[in-house]
Formats: C-alpha cells, sequence, structure tokens
C-alpha cells in the first residue's frame, strides 16, 4: 500500500546517488533493489553500497561502478531500455518522467529538442541506475506522497564534459525553474541535474507535511565540501490528522472565448498534472459574462500549464500565486458488492474517525447495468466501503 510520506531535506543539496543512498538508508531492502536492478539489461553495472561518515554525520553512499564502454544514448533510447524491462508499471512511469524532464531541460539549455539530446554524463549507465534505482526504492518504500525541501544553490563553479560550468549548472537552472530555491553559501555543485530531475517530477515542495515521522535516512555524494552535506529522507505516515503541503493556484479570467472550449482545456490540464481545475461565472468589464479559469497543480508545473493555458485559450496572462493547503489523508480501495465491484475513496481524520466516499462513475455504471436508482447503489457501496475501511489502516 503506497501510504507513506517520504521528505527529502536537501540540506546539503540532491544527486541521484544521494537519493539512492538516502532512500536505502531509510530502510528500503538493498536485497529487493538489487532483485529489481537486474530487470534492466545493464550487465556491465555494478552497485557497490557502504557506510560512510562525514564530519561526524554517518550514512550511506551509493556508487555505481561501469565496465567497458557505454553507447552514447538519447532520450528514446533510455526510456526503450527502461520501458521494456520488468520493472513494475509505477517504476517505469516515474523513471521515464524523470528522464523527460531532464531531456527537456538539456534540451533547452543547448538550444536543441529533447529528443536530440545526446546524454553523455547525464544518462550514462550509472544515472540509470541512480534513477531507476531511487524509483524501486520508494516504491519498497511504499511512497504514496512525497515531498521536498527547497533546493539549495551553492555557488562556484564545475568541471564537466561541457568544461567549466557556472553552479548551479545550466541544467539544474532550468530544473530549478518554478522551484523554491535557498542561497547557500557553500562553493560546490550541491544540486545536480538527476538530483533536480528527481524530486522536481515527483515531489511537492514544502516544509515537512504533518505526519509521524519515522526512520530517517543519510545519503552522501561523490563530493564533501566541508560540511556534513547528506540529503536526509524522513521518512514518515499520516496516521490521521491533516497533512499540508504547498500548491501553486493560477487564475485568469475569460470573456471572450467559445464555452465550448473549456472542456478541452480542462482535460488537457488535468492530463499535464494540474489537481483540480475549475471555472466559476463572473460578471466582468462593460458588463459581459465571463469564467474564471482557475488551475491548482504543484509547485514546479506554472510554466506548463501556463503555457497550456495560453495556448488553448483566449487570455493574454494568467495570475500566480501559492498557497498551503492542508489534506486530509485518503486512500483508495476497490470493494466487492452483489451489484459488481467498485471503488471508494476513505479519508481519515485525526480522531480515528473516517469517512467514505464511492466513486461516482462505478455506481453510474452500476446503476445503468442494474436499472437501479443512483442513490440506491451509491448506498450499498459506501455501505461495502465501510466494511472495508473497519479493517484497514491508515
Ligand atoms: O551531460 C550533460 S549534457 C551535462 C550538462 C550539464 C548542464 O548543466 S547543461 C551539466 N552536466 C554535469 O554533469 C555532471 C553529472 O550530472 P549528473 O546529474 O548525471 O550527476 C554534473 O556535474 C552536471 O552539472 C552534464
Ligand atoms: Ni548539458
Amino acid at each position: 500500500m503506497n501510504d507513506s510520506i517520504i521528505y527529502f531535506d536537501c540540506f546539503g543539496g540532491i544527486s541521484g546517488d544521494m537519493a539512492l543512498g538516502a532512500l536505502l538508508d531509510a530502510g528500503a531492502s538493498e536485497v529487493l533493489l538489487r532483485e529489481q536492478l537486474r530487470l534492466l539489461p545493464l550487465d556491465s553495472c555494478t552497485l557497490h553500497v557502504f557506510e560512510t561518515r562525514r564530519h561526524g554525520i554517518r550514512g550511506l553512499r551509493v556508487t555505481v561502478e561501469v565496465s567497458g564502454d557505454q553507447p552514447h544514448r538519447r532520450l528514446t533510447d533510455i526510456l526503450s531500455l527502461i520501458n521494456n524491462s520488468g520493472l513494475s508499471e509505477r517504476v517505469k512511469h516515474n523513471a521515464e518522467k524523470i528522464f523527460r524532464r531532464l531531456a527537456l531541460a538539456e534540451g533547452r539549455v543547448h538550444g536543441i529538442s529533447p529528443e536530440e539530446v545526446h546524454f553523455h554524463e547525464v544518462g550514462a549507465a550509472d544515472s540509470i541506475v541512480d534513477v531507476a534505482g531511487t524509483c524501486i526504492a520508494l516504491d519498497l518504500l511504499g511512497a504514496g506522497q512525497i515531498y521536498c525541501s527547497p533546493l539549495p544553490a551553492g555557488h562556484g563553479t564545475v568541471r564537466c564534459a561541457h568544461g567549466l560550468l557556472p553552479v548551479p549548472a545550466p541544467a539544474v537552472c532550468e530544473l530549478m525553474r518554478g522551484l523554491p530555491v535557498r542561497a547557500y553559501d557553500v562553493a560546490g555543485e550541491l544540486v545536480t541535474p538527476t538530483g533536480a530531475a528527481i524530486v522536481s517530477s515527483l515531489a511537492c515542495f514544502s516544509t515537512p507535511p504533518e505526519m509521524y515521522a519515522g526512520r530517517p535516512g543519510y545519503g552522501f555524494g561523490s563530493n564533501d565540501y566541508g560540511f556534513p552535506g547528506f540529503l536526509r529522507v524522513i521518512r514518515g505516515s499520516a496516521g490521521g490528522g491533516v497533512n499540508r503541503e504547498t500548491v501553486f493556484v493560477m487564475e485568469t479570467d475569460i470573456d471572450d472565448m467559445n464555452p465550448e472550449f473549456f472542456p478541452h482545456l480542462d482535460n488537457l490540464l488535468r492530463t499535464a498534472g494540474a489537481l483540480d481545475v475549475f471555472l466559476t461565472a463572473e460578471i466582468m468589464k462593460k458588463g459581459r459574462p465571463g469564467t474564471r479559469l482557475t488551475v491548482i497543480g504543484p509547485p514546479g508545473r506554472e510554466d506548463e500549464l501556463a503555457d497550456i493555458v495560453l495556448q488553448h485559450s483566449s487570455s493574454l496572462g494568467v495570475r500566480l500565486r501559492r498557497e498551503l493547503r492542508k489534506i486530509l489523508p485518503r486512500k483508495s480501495l476497490t470493494v466487492d458488492t452483489p451489484l459488481g465491484r467498485a471503488r471508494v475513496k476513505i479519508a481519515f481524520f485525526a480522531s480515528g474517525c473516517h469517512r467514505v466516499t464511492p466513486e461516482y462513475e462505478d455506481c453510474r455504471r452500476l446503476a445503468l447495468d442494474h436499472n437501479l436508482p443512483l442513490a440506491a447503489v451509491y448506498e450499498q457501496v459506501r455501505r461495502a466501503g465501510e466494511a472495508a475501511a473497519g479493517q484497514c489502516t491508515r
């Protein structure tokens, strides 16, 4: 069950190997990780996991030893390597998301399309192991909600295949767009493109959410910048109460668009990752009836979702703000009823009480199949949900 909370506390930054090390240290099974990594056709890679101590703090260090020459891979090579493997659909989906973002960022920096990006460092075999390994470890920990602290910028320069680059590296700057970044007086690359791609693809950026904190894990990277530069992962569970997270709210007022286009826009926005999209009727200038479009999304997706609004509506601009939201921990279950199967959502309150909400589309389907009033089906499904909720843990 994916109901644990993972908080990436990027005190010392984040890279692919730091993420994997911290998740292993937080309790992801190394044996199961190795078993799943063998599903990837990367025989020339050996994963090393060892304990290390830096500036008085112990943690795990992960390295990937690569033997022999590796091909220069493009995005499609990496995606087919991942998608043709026996990894779970969730791991494949998350790894694909991360590599697509990396390719988009690299492409923007180098002025080429994501498909043309020739991954030399950021996509070499060790990066594939780091990214796939991180996605596997998150799955092993049952990560349902993933959060991340602001990213420390660092400063100075870094030497890589492109030569000397400023810190944050250009690809990192691209990936940081729309994310909270904090100044940190450390000369060195604290956040790498792979690290930034992982958290910007999978996490909501906020302070630690309300949770019962569990085992923390510490991951170290290849560099020691003279301080305990670890990535800390805090594992937690919702266990009742309310979770707090940051979202962005985007709004625009429209009075000159064919209303038939709104459902299409809604669909595009939800597919691209909007958490919610809604319309409000309003009276605009010169007494014109208009519509306010509101989009709620996870921080980091502002640009992508604003582009969709601007491209697919008559709007010339959008307003953006960050807001905190409180959400109840919830679980989705499929229950059996005499009429057939249906999904229910169970929300948990801090008091220990819960609320069961049947899935409307499933109830509608069963009502049509059995020619019954929707309200009667809804009640049957709710009762089945109540029975299941009594047995399930948060
Ligand atoms: O490989 C490429 S194209 C590359 C691009 C950039 C840009 O910022 S553009 C930076 N780097 C540097 O490579 C190393 C490895 O990064 P990982 O994410 O694979 O750990 C790092 O120092 C990057 O800044 C590479
Ligand atoms: Ni580059």
